[in-house]
């Protein structure tokens, strides 16, 4: 990698952001005949906020998927913390300090708020169920430990007073709250989300916009978001990719990203020869 590479930036707001976290180098991926992404490039710095936007069937969740390592691209290399990553299960991603949430919430919707979040503690859990029965105290500290993480993150994410509810009995937008929560329960470095703010009132995309900025300010977490409504990114990301058609045909602050032809002609609709 280049020093270039590496080197971190101040943002429009002033916040210092670190070197390259992670690198996307000219990512290919097809299915089948379809090719969903194609020779596509990018980094993801040390806490900044990343955004991939773009219209319906562009490739972002191909892309928030090959991330995940959900898919595996074909071509291209993905880099994370200056090493090349070899092909690896989702977990195995997950275990590297890699969490999401998903644009169908994906919760156990017949436990509670505060059991839900626990789930996002269990790549946490060292003992096993061997050593809980020989080794009560250890077990019961590592109970505490991770006990003390949930509930900070709950009262957070101001979920206190819905913590003992069923997630089932929840309106939607407290549940993709929940899901934010279980993934911050996991201490990610990189959090993904994917489409946060779709099926939300105004209210609730503000409400979840101010929870994405205090998240990245309060733990410092850098967040990875896929969208395809523009204006709901513009005000919370650092930078902005934008894609159309597999490819990419922005990749900037949002101002540059607003200003660029291309991308303007892609979400006007204008035809492509
Ligand atoms: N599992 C799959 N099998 C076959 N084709 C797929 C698959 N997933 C995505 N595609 C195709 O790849 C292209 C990109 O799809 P993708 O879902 O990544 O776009 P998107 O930008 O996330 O769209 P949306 O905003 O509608 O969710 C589309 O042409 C889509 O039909």
């Amino acid at each position: 990698m280049s020093d270039q590479m590496t080197e971190g930036y101040i943002t429009e707001d002033g916040r210092k952001i670190g070197g390259t976290l992670m690198e996307m180098k000219n990512i290919t991926l097809r299915f089948g005949g379809v090719k969903a992404i194609t020779d596509i490039s990018f980094d993801i710095k040390e806490g900044e906020i990343r955004a991939i936007i773009g219209p319906n069937g562009a490739g972002k969740s191909s892309m928030l998927n090959v991330i995940s390592g959900f898919y595996v691209p074909q071509e291209g290399e993905v880099w994370y913390k200056g090493a090349k990553r070899p092909q690896m299960k989702p977990y195995q991603v997950a275990q590297q300090g890699i969490a999401r949430t998903f644009q169908n919430i994906a919760l156990f919707e017949g436990m509670s708020v505060l059991d839900n979040v626990m789930t996002g503690r269990l790549n946490h859990m060292k003992t096993n169920m061997f050593q809980q029965a020989i080794w009560k105290g250890k077990a019961e500290k590592e109970e505490v430990e991770n006990r003390e993480v949930v509930e900070k993150i709950i009262d957070f994410l101001e979920i206190q007073s819905i913590r003992k509810t069923p997630v089932g009995r929840l309106p939607y937008g407290l549940k993709k709250r929940v899901e934010l929560a279980r993934a911050l329960a996991v201490e990610p470095h990189l959090l993904l989300l994917d489409e946060p703010m779709a099926g939300m009132n105004v209210e609730e995309k503000e409400d979840m916009s101010r929870f994405i900025l205090d998240v990245n300010d309060e733990f410092g977490t850098t967040i990875a978001l896929i969208e395809h409504d523009m204006g709901v990114v513009m005000d919370l990301s650092d930078r902005v990719v934008v894609m159309d058609y597999g490819k990419k045909i922005g990749d900037g602050t949002p101002d540059e990203v607003r200003n660029n032809q291309d991308v303007i002609d892609a979400y006007l609709g204008v035809s492509h020869d």
